[in-house]
């Protein structure tokens, strides 16, 4: 199985029998980050390499100092100035280089690894916000944040190590010919350490990809509980369910730490054998060396070269360890990340362009019906349209497919047959810039940035000043109180527009579609919060003002219903009647019904809301 990057990849094809090709999948992995970033790479390996080079060079140059200067010296008990001079400069000179290798082969590796990083959180992010509302409800926002953090971090932990372990190759490339050139007995222990530490790599690979796997699973899963647990804080404490959540929470990351502890006894029982190796084949080689000195074989510069070569080797040999060591967690880490981005189902936009006017739109259902991916059809052949400057309610009882229809007016989803057309055009064949101009849809549970009150309105689109948004907030009912906000438009409104009321936070996101200019609006059920009489008075607004758009509105309150030109009403995901309220109410029995239910609904509200004033006032 290969990894390109955006390739389909299963996390589950990562199950303990399906790792027979870790090492390769592995380094196609590192191949792929490497074309991302292919710079800062041949920086970091340059460097690496110069440095290696540069400590093979120091094993020499030690060599030469101690037979060629110290032993003479001794010997002579004399030693020229300029010999010294010669010697100290050579070592000083390799050093230098060697440590300003160093920080190339370090900036270089920090560089590729934060860089192919932040590359693919911004292709994660691209992909979740192209991707449809269907996906994101299958996949929890924890999750999803997992994805962009810790599988990022997996999939790219060998890079850190990546240009060391090259430059160290290509150390062991020149070392082993060195080896052979000066002694082969030498470089045959050499030449055994390396199969060695390769066949030890693989095992501990192949033992560790179930358990990575397994680790990263349950990050995301703990990332998932922990985001529902803050999400919902303000339910968990309101029901009292912080002991049951606490619970619920620790039961994740007591998981997650069994599995992290049994990743670090794997490593624990491989990392020492797998460093330990390099350090016995240096003790060996010392033997071997000492040997064949002994014998006349070698001379004690060659000696002191091989021996010093030897104790440098030993380090960096682990290097190449670090990567392998990396390789199954990264494996995983990949995979996740290329599920997401790979990912399909997009919604493609179409290249047909919306003529410019600022003429209310019409918007028309032909024999729509919308099934969710459970297979439930929510929608079966609903057919009716909203002409424009006239506003539409749809009323009907829970479930029966108010939400999904206005989804479907926003382009939020498709439908699963049938057909919706925006001024004549499939919504489907249009591009996005048209759709996004056209229409706004304002949803019951308003979501506010944690920016001020403009940026709130805004939200980044070009050519809204504050006339403009002031404009929209007079229209959303929402003047008042922004003007009576201690900054106004400058205001912060918090987290989730956590300074605001319910209400308060419905008008702004109302105003903050409004400030766009829509030709249709869509309104789910978007100014529950607001007080009745200024929801009628909002909508009336709207519906009175000069450049009225045509108006969607899933609504529940008689008034509200009352002011649109037509209601149609859904029961089991079908249109049961159309026509004007007064109409419906005198010749359809389960609309008068839900109607006279929802008056009644709203009188008590009313009513223990002015009791509880007067409780209050008393
Ligand atoms: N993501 C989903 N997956 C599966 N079924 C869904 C999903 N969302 C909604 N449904 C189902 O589709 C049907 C219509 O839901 P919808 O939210 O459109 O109803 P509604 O009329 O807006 O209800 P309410 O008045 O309670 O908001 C319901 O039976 C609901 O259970």
């Amino acid at each position: 199985m290969t990894l390109p990057t955006g390739a389909a990849a299963d996390p589950d094809d990562l199950a303990a029998g399906a790792d027979e090709h870790l090492l390769g999948r592995g380094l196609r992995n590192i191949g792929d980050m490497i074309r991302i970033k292919p710079k800062p790479f041949a920086v970091g390996a340059a460097g690496a390499m110069i440095n290696t080079g540069m400590t093979l060079l120091l094993s020499y140059v030690i060599g030469w100092v101690v037979a060629g200067i110290a032993v003479p010296a001794y010997e002579s008990g004399e030693v020229a100035l300029g010999t010294v001079l010669l010697g100290v400069a050579a070592l000083l000179g390799t050093s230098i280089i060697r440590f300003s290798s160093m920080c190339a082969r370090r900036i270089g590796a920090g560089v590729m690894q934060f860089g192919v990083q932040a590359e693919w959180r911004r292709r994660i992010t691209r992909r979740y916000l192209a991707l449809p509302v269907s996906w994101h409800q299958k996949h929890p926002t924890g999750t999803l944040l997992s994805n962009a953090n810790a599988d990022v971090e997996a999939a790219t932990r060998p890079l850190a190590p990546l240009p060391f372990a090259c430059g160290t190759l290509f150390m062991v490339v020149v070392a082993m010919i060195a080896f052979f050139t000066i002694d082969w007995a030498i470089a045959l222990v050499a030449l055994g350490m390396f199969p060695a530490l390769f066949a030890l790599n693989a095992v501990f690979a192949t033992r560790m990809a179930p358990r990575a796997k397994r680790a990263q699973e349950l990050r995301a899963e703990v990332s998932a509980v922990g985001h529902e647990s803050f999400d919902g804080a303000l339910v968990v404490k309101a029901m009292g369910r912080e002991a049951a959540e606490t619970e619920r929470f620790s039961a994740s990351a007591t998981e997650l730490r069994d599995a992290m502890i049994g990743v670090g006894r794997l490593r624990a029982a491989f990392e020492p054998a797998i460093s330990g190796l390099p350090e016995i084949a240096v003790l060996v080689a010392l033997l071997v060396g000492l040997a064949r000195f002994e014998a006349g074989a070698i001379d004690l510069e060659q000696l002191v070269t091989v021996s010093f070569m030897f104790s440098v080797l030993a380090f960096p040999v682990r290097a190449i360890g670090w990567v392998l060591g990396d390789l199954p967690a990264s494996v995983v880490g990949r995979a996740r990340v290329d599920h997401v981005l790979s990912a399909t189902g997009d919604m493609a936009y179409g290249y047909e362009e919306l003529p410019p006017s600022t003429a209310p739109a019409r918007l028309e259902f032909d024999a729509v019906a919308y099934a969710y991916p459970d297979g439930h059809e929510a929608l079966r052949e609903v057919t009716f349209s909203v002409e424009p400057g006239t506003t539409v309610a749809l009323v009907g009882a829970t479930g029966s497919g108010k939400s999904t229809l206005a989804h479907l007016a926003a382009r939020l989803i498709d439908p699963t047959r049938g057909t919706v057309r925006l001024d004549g055009f499939d919504v489907r064949d249009l591009d996005h810039a048209s759709l996004a101009r056209t229409t706004a849809l304002v949803q019951q549970i308003p979501f506010v940035f944690d920016d001020t009150v403009r940026a709130n309105l805004a939200l980044g689109r070009p050519g809204l000043d504050d006339e403009r948004l002031w404009d929209a907030l007079v229209a959303a009912g929402a003047e008042k109180f922004v003007l009576n906000l201690d900054d106004g438009l400058d205001t912060e409104v918090g987290e989730r527009g956590t300074s605001l009321s319910g209400g308060q936070r419905q008008r702004l996101t109302l105003a903050r579609a409004l400030a766009g200019d829509p030709r249709l609006l869509v309104l789910d059920d978007a100014t529950s919060a607001v007080d009745p009489k200024v929801e009628s008075q909002i909508l009336a607004g709207l519906k009175d003002s000069s450049d009225a758009a045509s108006v969607l509105v899933v609504a529940y309150r008689r008034a509200t219903i009352a002011l649109a030109d037509e209601v149609v009403f859904l029961e089991g995901g079908r249109i049961t009647a159309r026509g004007p309220h007064a109409e419906l109410l005198r010749t359809h029995q389960p609309y008068a019904d839900l109607v006279t239910a929802y008056e009644r609904a709203e009188a008590e509200r009313e009513f223990d809301t002015e009791f509880n004033d007067e409780e209050g006032a008393a």
